[in-house]
């Protein structure tokens, strides 16, 4: 039984190029080619110049984008090598993938890709022209050359579908061959392009291979189009659209094309067949920079298995675990390129969109290596972002090695384009890949090295033996079982017949001896190879019941992958769904995004806008309340005023109320004599009286008194002098008068008088009030006192504005109105009197009524005006 670690070490063996994390491995960085092409007119002005082999110069034209926007300084570019316009494909493929051919050969992995703008010579160089051909088809041929003398039969290894190989009987295998054979000749085809092949003269094998393994060749040829992967080699009608390929890990973590068509490969020619063949599906369009651009990513690979070959040097040993897998990829990048410059619309477009994409993808994950190996870090390369990368991941991330040639067109025109590459060049000439370590799994499995050379001597031996004329050979066969040589001679002679008969003794009882030792030796023998079949019948035993139990385990396991698979179809088609939405989504959430921003942006103006208004505003608001304040300040020093001249008032009236008090009944007299003295007629009622002192006519006159007059009450009521109206209902401002419809018309000279006023019976609008030219409002009711007598009453305020642009009354005057019938008898003192009017103003909480007895007759309204706070 092996240990586990034995196990391992076989599986680590099986699979040299696998990945593995072992960062301390040795390294080697990719290795950066550059190859410039010739030129293409004589009027083309060069932008590069070789000054070393392995430098070249770049100098930016007066013409160039990056001469206006950068430094337009000679950038110097290192390579591994370059080749100059002149360098023959045979250097090139010498240089560069000679190595990758004898790493191939000896187990390693490799890829090689070229990179470069459009018409650069990327195809040119990987696959060449007829009579030139390019690296491709020198691999093929070199491949084929070096392994032809150790090649497997055909079909003895399968690919399993999963990236791996499986290993069948010879008897399988051939019957796979007959049928290949009877369905090549009823539908043969042929792909081949004569144009392409090489004569095998020129080639020569590289070294290293092992001669104890045996080695089969396959190939696969996909594109990577529009990010999506096909299968060029697929057997389907040429007309027919190629199904999308999925790229998945296999069991070692390696990437694989899912279901790719991978076709076994026996002579350089059979490989030309399929590239061909795969050549003539690849999407190719016509851009205005070059007349056959390739417009997808190509990828060509060449897998070498290789199984050691038994103890005898005849056949492979059966086993998986021993197989060793090694692959070439050479790719051929689609080219770069400015689309403002090819002028593509459409698909086209598109294409060189999904191109760019892509080559920066790469870019990216180079980068992002590079700066995990220089800084230690372990920051995710975003391989998934691009099919290309995915496919490369093993690349990086394994074992193997690296090459890269960037082709360059040394034309002035391709400047801008040319100088992205050669910076892409720079940084992935600084990452590093892990060299891989080449192991001889015969060697580790004990058997000795030259089984393959020992066993065609032993065969060329054997025919030889076989043949008549060998007979007088002289073999040295060693030791063999044999009685030794013949019996001498037998013929009797009486004269020697003794001698004979002693000889003959002698010889039987040297070969009885001899029969003897080998009866002996055979049963040693016998004994031996007895225990020894015992043993092999045990192990056999053992074998075939751990196999059986192998194959239930096989077949539960594949049941298990199959029903993986279908399940890993299905999530992936969810997947694919679903990263389709969600690039649906994220261009929605995007133009959501620019929505939100133009808005926000908006909302800024907006916003700005409306500060600056409030500025405006409040600068507005802040005079109308200085302004206010400057009112209200007026205001109240105007109502300081009146309250000081209402005070003076008060005070005079009481003195004058005092005066009449004491001198009632001098006043009747004084004012019958006055009055006539100066109206020249005698006072009749409804005549206006004229002669009162001016003092006792109004309260406000600052006439002094001069000569001794009485100061009664009722010679100082104006009671008929219209010039003595009242102030605030003559003071010439906007009024409103708000009196009911069905007034009592007074129609005497005591019916208050309001000049610029405006009567309205209901109040309708706020119009009515809030209006420039109103200022005061006069609120006039007429009702029956207790005795049936009318009271008339005006409520009189100012209109002050609010800052709503409403508007505000303030009350503060109430003036009183009563009338006296003639014929009621007065509860009062002056009962006696026929009738009267009396008239008081109210203001605020003081109410001060002085009623004067009517002094005129009773249809003369007397006012009286009472002043007070
Ligand atoms: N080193 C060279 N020597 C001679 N001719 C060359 C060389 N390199 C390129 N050419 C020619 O230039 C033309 C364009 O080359 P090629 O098709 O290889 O460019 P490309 O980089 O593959 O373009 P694309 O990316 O568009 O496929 C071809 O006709 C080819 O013959």
């Amino acid at each position: 039984m092996k240990s586990a670690k034995s196990k391992q070490k076989l599986n680590d063996m099986r699979t040299p190029a696998r990945s593995r994390q072992n960062l301390a491995q040795d390294r080697d960085p990719v290795q950066v080619y550059c190859r410039l092409r010739p030129m293409q007119r004589d009027s083309d002005l060069p932008c590069m110049k070789i000054v070393s082999p392995t430098t070249v110069l770049l100098t930016p034209p007066v013409t160039a984008f990056s001469y206006r926007n950068e430094s337009n300084k000679t950038m110097k570019y290192i390579f591994k090598e370059v080749f100059p316009p002149e360098t023959s494909q045979q250097e090139v493929f010498d240089k560069v993938a000679q190595p990758l051919v004898e790493g191939l050969v000896k187990g390693k992995n490799g890829l090689l890709f070229t990179y470069g703008v459009t018409g650069s010579g990327k195809t040119f160089t990987m696959t060449g022209e007829p009579q030139n051909c390019g690296i491709l088809p020198r691999c093929l041929n070199i491949i084929f050359k070096t392994i032809n003398d150790y090649q497997a039969p055909k079909y003895v290894f399968k690919p399993d579908k999963m990236n791996m190989f499986d290993i069948a009987t010879e008897a399988e295998a051939m019957l796979e061959r007959q049928q290949e054979l009877h369905k090549f000749k009823s539908n043969r085809k042929n792909n081949s392009n004569p144009d392409l092949a090489m004569s095998s003269s020129d080639v020569t094998k590289v070294e290293g291979i092992n001669e104890d393994n045996q080695y089969a060749v396959f190939v696969t040829y996909v594109e990577v189009y529009n990010n999506c992967v096909y299968d060029l080699l697929e057997d389907s009608a040429p007309s027919k659209t190629l199904p999308v390929k999925l790229i998945r890990e296999d069991g070692a973590r390696n990437m694989y094309v899912h279901g790719v068509t991978e076709i076994e490969i026996k002579s350089a020619e059979d490989a030309f067949d399929a590239f061909y063949m795969g050549l003539k599906r690849k999407r190719m369009a016509h851009t205005t920079l070059n007349a056959e651009s390739s417009r997808s990513h190509s990828v060509f690979t060449i897998r070498l298995v290789q199984a050691p070959l038994d103890e005898t040097g005849e056949t492979v040993i059966h086993n998986k675990k021993f197989l060793c897998i090694s692959q070439l990829s050479l790719v051929d990048l689609a080219g770069s390129e400015r689309t403002n410059r090819t002028k593509n619309t459409g698909q086209r477009l598109k294409e060189a969109g999904n191109i760019n994409k892509s080559l920066m993808t790469l870019r990216t994950c180079l980068e992002a290596l590079r700066e995990n190996q220089i800084n230690g870090t372990s920051n995710m390369v975003p391989y998934r972002e691009s099919k290309i990368t995915l496919l490369f991941k093993n690349f990086f991330e394994g074992e193997g090695q690296v090459r890269m040639i960037i082709c360059a067109n040394p034309r002035a025109e391709d400047y801008d384009e040319t100088l992205q590459v050669m910076r892409f060049a720079e940084m992935a000439a600084e990452v590093e890949v892990a060299k891989a370590q080449v192991v001889d799994i015969g060697a580790t499995i004990g058997l000795t090295s030259g089984r393959r050379k020992a066993n065609r001597l032993f065969n060329i031996a054997r025919e030889n033996i076989a043949r008549p004329e060998a007979k007088d050979l002289e073999l040295d066969l060693g030791l063999v079982y044999s009685l030794g040589p013949d019996f001498p001679s037998l013929e009797l002679n009486s004269s020697q017949a003794a001698h004979i008969i002693k000889e003959l003794m002698a010889h039987l009882e040297m070969r009885i001896s001899r029969r003897e030792s080998l009866k002996r030796s055979k049963a040693i023998k016998d004994e031996r190879l007895r225990s020894e079949l015992l043993e092999l019948e045990k192990e056999s035993l053992e074998v075939r019941s751990e196999n059986a139990s192998l194959r239930g385990q096989l077949a539960a396991a594949e049941r298990r992958v199959k029903a993986l698979e279908e399940r890993l179809t299905a999530t992936e088609n969810a997947s694919l769904s679903h990263q389709r939405k969600l690039n649906e989504m994220t261009e929605y959430t995007s133009s959501l995004k620019r929505e939100l921003q133009e808005k926000d942006l908006m909302l800024s103006q907006n916003k700005l806008d409306k500060e600056k208004q409030k500025k405006i505003l409040e600068r507005k608001y802040n005079h109308k309340i200085a302004a206010e304040h400057e009112k209200a300040r007026e205001i109240n020093s105007e109502k300081e005023r009146l309250r000081n001249a209402i005070e003076e008032k008060e005070n005079r009236l009481r003195i004058i109320a005092e005066a009449l008090n004491d001198r009632g009944d001098i006043v009747d007299s004084y004012q019958k004599t006055d009055m006539a003295a100066q109206t020249g007629r005698e006072f009749t009622p409804g005549s206006t009286p004229r002669a009162l002192p001016a003092h006792l006519l109004t309260p406000f006159s600052s006439v002094p008194q001069t000569r001794e007059t009485p100061t009664s009450s009722r010679r100082g009521i104006a009671v008929a002098n219209p010039r003595h109206r009242r102030s605030l209902s003559a003071d010439g401002r906007g009024w409103v008068e708000h009196a009911p419809n069905n007034l009592v018309p007074m129609g005497t000279v005591l019916k208050p008088s309001i000049v610029n006023s405006k009567v309205v019976n209901k109040l309708k609008t706020v119009k009515d009030i809030t209006n420039s030219k109103t200022s005061k409002y006069c609120l006039i009711s007429q009702e029956q006192d207790t005795d049936g007598e009318l009271e008339t009453k005006l409520y009189k305020g100012d209109v002050i504005p609010t800052c709503g642009g409403g508007a505000q009354v303030i009350f503060n005057d109430v003036e009183m109105m009563t009338q006296f019938s003639p014929t009621r008898e007065s509860q009062s003192n002056r009962s006696n009197r026929q009738s009267g009017t009396t008239c008081a103003r109210h203001s605020g909480k003081r109410r001060d009524t002085a009623c004067s007895p009517p002094q005129t007759p009773s249809n003369t309204s007397k006012k009286q005006r009472v002043d007070d706070d």
